[in-house]
């Protein structure tokens, strides 16, 4: 198991810098964050850090912005008990609920269990809140589905229990992989779950594809996703800042997708799009 490292990093003013600091890390290799009350704690496997990356981020930069760090070595935590600690239940719209589960039953509609260990996506974080926020008006019946970047694949979860057909999760990280065969087991549903990236697709054609990643991978990958979307088939993306998005938009149009809906949630960004 890869050994994290801890960064503690001190913001002024507060907001909304430390949000779009942790875009910035999310870019560079950063997988986890804790809020606090004058900053954020911040954590990157040791193997995936380099100091210069995090010295070339242009927030760090910024002489009106105060930006000061420590970090320690991280050996050995137990995710579980951190997560127990920070993790409370999410309501999307009064329809979806996404708890651990340890937490009380919220009777929503949706009821999504998650145990997220080290992998991303409890709804807390408001790219994923923006998925499932486009997801509740989208129609999953019977589609086929690709969660691509599929962290704890809470997304494909909630697509199955949209009535999705068979529904693939993908994801670069092999702990996003294991723990998203936890939580499908934990919902009851059937997805087929490997690890990877665009690089593996092209074999099938998909309805809908879901990619909550970043800004650079998006704008790399956009392409083989749109390569392997059927005809009047759905993107949904996010993972983008809101000054993000005309990058996006110019790839999409190149690809000749057309917007059909953008939601922003603080400075985070959902785009649907229409092949
Ligand atoms: C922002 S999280 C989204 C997780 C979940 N889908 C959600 O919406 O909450 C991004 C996920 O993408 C994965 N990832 C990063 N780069 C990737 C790539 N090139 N291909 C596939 N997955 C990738 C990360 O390991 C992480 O689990």
């Amino acid at each position: 198991m890869n050994n994290y490292l801890e960064f503690n990093f001190k913001i002024s003013p507060l907001q909304p810098w430390n949000e779009i600091l942790m875009a910035e890390l999310i870019e560079i290799g950063f997988d986890s964050f804790t809020e606090e009350h004058d900053g954020i704690l911040a954590y990157i496997p040791k193997d995936l850090f380099n100091e210069n990356d995090l010295k070339q981020i242009h927030l760090i930069q910024n002489p009106e912005i105060s930006i000061s760090y420590t970090y320690q070595e991280m050996p050995n935590i137990n995710w579980n008990e951190e997560w127990e600690k920070n993790f409370d239940p999410i309501n999307v719209e009064n329809q979806v609920s996404i708890r651990a589960e340890f937490h009380e039953n919220q009777n929503l509609p949706h009821e999504i269990i998650i145990q997220p260990k080290m992998s991303f996506g409890t709804g807390h974080h408001a790219t994923t809140y923006l998925m499932i926020q486009q997801m509740l008006d989208m129609d999953f019946e019977n589609k086929t589905v690709l969660d691509m970047g599929c962290g704890t694949s809470v997304l494909a979860i909630f697509a199955k229990q949209k009535g999705a057909g068979k529904t693939v999760a993908i994801d670069i990280d092999e702990w996003s992989v294991e723990n998203s065969k936890e939580n499908a087991v934990r919902n009851n549903v059937e997805l087929e779950i490997s690890q990877g990236t665009a690089d593996n697709l092209g074999n099938e054609n998909f309805d809908i594809i879901l990619a909550n990643i970043n800004r650079n991978i998006l704008i790399s990958d956009i392409p083989t996703y749109v390569s392997v979307l059927n005809d009047g088939g759905q993107l949904l993306l996010s993972g983008l800042c809101f000054f993000d998005v005309d990058d996006i938009l110019e790839v999409c149009t190149e690809q000749k997708l057309t917007l059909k809906r953008k939601l922003q949630r603080e400075e985070w960004v959902s785009l649907l799009l229409e092949k």
